[in-house]
């Protein structure tokens, strides 16, 4: 099955947010909008004492953001209490104070953001957002020197990235070729062996623009290095020494633009409603696959399954009963379907799947049993148990046959179902 999905971190990650804060409306204001827009769990505290026995209690914590100035203690003592635990923490104050701000910064506070000005709600956000996502990426380090390798590594942990490091160019793209969770690299120029810019040129023939975004580092004042990084396929190029906030700014925006990319070609591959590949991606991809598999001779079928009588249940339950009815069948059939498989939802009430390497008893056991477990199915709606049925028409390819001709037959074979009584397969005639 084609993989869409993003990637998913084998085991849970700490979604709590702690707020440390006095101002009623700010708590508010800040615990409502991560709540809402991010749907994680957010605890309030309003002094550093009630913060510590929060923390105690649980320990599920992704964050905390704290104001500076509680009534058991401020500044250096309120930063200190998370960064001791090795909490990741935003200070969000009203104070402002340069020196302050740098020392905090120091610290590996993630940043200093200055309530009450405008947009630093949207920024907060927006930054834990970005956060939480980062910890399901990772970046890749490229650097010669460990001590340089280390800062830029260092960087990218605090703000919540796993990180890849190489040494040279070969161990980069050896790495890239091994992880494919990894979507951001940092490549410096001067390198004993490959150049930076020689393995960004390299790792684009192994990533395209989409998969990994590529930040160009160098201390080099030569002035054509930059468009030299751009032209081999960076994105972006960061000059040294730069600062913790140029840094992050630089990677956030290109990891947002690579986000922002994936969700146009979700929209763009994707049904809205159940998550399936849609009608046209998988037409692309069946365009693609089935030549293949009959020039290696391997058999394949191809099936077209329709909800029975699906207009009784929106009819008879409502339209939003409907949806649930088919975001369950689409489930059923993404559980039922091999990773070799391709699904999509068709259009309407209909879903279609190309199966590989299915051939006579095993390809009626195959569809069989998930007609079965569709009709196992019971979907809670808020108007009590929906059950359901489904026809199936199966093609398996015969020679000559291309995908028109096996779409055409399994239409015919799904009619014969229907015509027959549904809740059925049928694979032949
Ligand atoms: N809830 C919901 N209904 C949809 C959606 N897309 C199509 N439909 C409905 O699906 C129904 C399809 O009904 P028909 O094609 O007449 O066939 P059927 O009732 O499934 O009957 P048979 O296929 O003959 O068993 C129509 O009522 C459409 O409005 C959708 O995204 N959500």
């Amino acid at each position: 099955m084609t993989v869409l999905q993003p990637i998913v971190a084998s085991s849970p990650l700490p979604q709590r947010v702690l707020l440390v804060e006095n101002s009623r409306a700010y708590v508010q204001a800040v615990a409502g909008a991560i709540e809402q827009k991010l749907e994680l769990p957010v605890m309030v505290a309003s002094t550093l004492a009630e913060a510590r026995t929060l923390l105690d209690r649980h320990e599920d914590w992704f964050l905390a953001l704290t104001g500076l100035v509680l009534a058991d203690g401020d500044r250096d003592a309120v930063v200190n209490c998370f960064l001791e635990r090795g909490l990741s923490t935003i200070v969000v104050t009203g104070v402002y104070d340069e020196d302050l701000r740098e020392r905090m910064l120091r610290r590996r506070v993630i940043d200093f953001v200055l309530k009450n000005t405008p947009g630093s709600l949207d920024y907060i956000v927006w930054l834990v957002k970005r956060l939480e996502r980062n910890r399901r990426i990772s970046a890749l380090v490229v650097d010669d020197s460990p001590s340089a390798r280390q800062h830029t590594a260092g960087l990218l942990e605090t703000y919540g990235y796993r990180v890849v490091q190489a040494a040279d160019g070969d161990a980069a793209l050896h790495a890239l070729e091994r992880d494919p969770t990894i979507r951001l690299a940092m490549i410096d120029q001067e390198m004993p062996g490959m150049q930076g810019v020689e393995v960004t040129r390299r790792l684009r023939a192994l990533r395209a623009r989409d998969r990994v975004a590529v930040i160009g580092v160098s201390g080099s004042g030569d002035a054509d290095l930059v468009a030299r990084f751009l032209k081999s396929g960076a994105n972006d190029f960061l000059r040294k020494p730069y600062s913790r906030e140029e840094f992050f700014c630089r990677v956030s925006q290109n990891v947002d633009q690579l986000e922002l990319i994936g969700s146009l070609q979700d929209l763009a591959t994707r049904d809205f409603l159940t998550g399936l590949p849609n009608r046209r991606h998988f037409l692309e991809q069946a365009e693609r696959l089935v030549p293949k598999l009959r020039t290696a001779r391997r058999p394949m079928a191809m099936a077209i399954l329709d909800i029975d009588h699906f207009k009784r249940i929106n009819d008879g339950w409502g339209h939003e009963a409907g949806d649930h009815a088919l975001r369950a069948v689409a489930e059923a059939l993404s559980g039922h379907a091999r990773e070799e498989d391709e699904v999509a939802r068709f259009g309407g009430e209909e879903f279609c799947l190309l199966a590989p390497d299915l051939e006579g008893e095993a390809l009626d056991q195959y569809f069989d049993s998930l007609r079965q477990r569709i009709e196992d199915l019971a979907v809670q709606t808020p108007g009590g148990e929906l059950r359901m049925t489904v026809s199936i028409g199966v093609r398996t390819a015969a020679a000559g046959d291309d995908l028109h001709r096996l779409l055409a037959e399994a239409d015919r074979r799904l009619y014969l179902a229907k015509a027959g009584g549904r809740n059925r397969v049928v694979a032949s005639g």
